[in-house]
């Protein structure tokens, strides 16, 4: 996927309007150290337990997005970004497999102020606003990690040879991933263009920009774990 598919039609504007929230998210320290494999693993621990309470709260979020639609092209679309979702997981669990951590405790684990922050905001704006609204709140977590995983693979300064966040940064970088992230942007254009995102710009933009500034946060909790890692787990 080249990069200005990040960088035209509605996405793109939501993204250059987040401005300095954008390049904080996809370029966060924590990012910079786990692309080098100096990221410490309680951090990455601390991130990834999360992002599984995290995901599964935003697959309800996507579900939500499937009752919005009533065409059948809309509804796949929708039901195929849930499953993309979902598809997440097994990295998830495979990574915290190694670490002694089966789906049952993953399961247990009392979600942090970060996740519930993110994935309530966004089900909030689910359940008050339109399928338009929606995609906005969605689109920084699936279109984000696309750039992201291409940011670091492009970056010299990462290192994937005994670096044990390569698979991490491999799935965000994966054909099937990117294809997803096509899908979604397409969808969100359609759906701007039918429901009148030209003039309801400020507020998309505001939605965007919030979800983006959440997605910064929660890099930060997987750092904040080395400083304190009382409240790690
Ligand atoms: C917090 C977060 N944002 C985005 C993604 C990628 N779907 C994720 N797994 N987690």
């Amino acid at each position: 996927m080249p990069a200005s598919m990040f960088e035209f039609g509605l996405f793109g504007r939501l993204r250059q309007n987040a401005g300095p929230h954008w390049e904080h998210y996809v370029a966060h320290p924590f990012l910079q150290q786990l692309g080098a494999g100096t990221l410490p693993e309680i951090a990455f621990r601390r991130y990834l337990t999360q992002d599984y309470l995290f995901l599964v709260h935003f697959a309800r979020a996507y579900a939500l997005l499937v009752t919005k639609f009533h065409t059948l092209p809309e509804i796949r679309a929708a039901a195929g970004s849930l499953n993309n979702i979902v598809a997440e997981l097994p990295l998830h669990v495979g990574y915290c497999a190694g670490w002694g951590l089966n789906e049952t405790q993953m399961e247990r684990e009392p979600e942090a102020t970060e996740t519930i922050n993110y994935t309530r905001y966004v089900l909030d704006i689910g359940h008050s606003g339109d399928a338009l609204e929606l995609l906005a709140a969605l689109l920084p977590c699936v279109a984000g990690y696309a750039e992201v995983g291409l940011r670091l693979l492009a970056d010299p300064a990462t290192v994937m040879e005994g670096n044990p966040y390569a698979s991490w940064m491999q799935n965000y970088s994966d054909q099937g991933y990117l294809d997803g992230v096509k899908a979604a942007i397409e969808l969100l254009d359609r759906v701007g263009q039918q429901r009148g995102a030209d003039a309801r710009f400020d507020r998309l933009s505001e939605i965007f920009t919030t979800a983006t500034r959440l997605e910064g946060a929660f890099w930060q909790m997987g750092l904040n774990a080395v400083e304190n890692p009382v409240n790690a787990w």
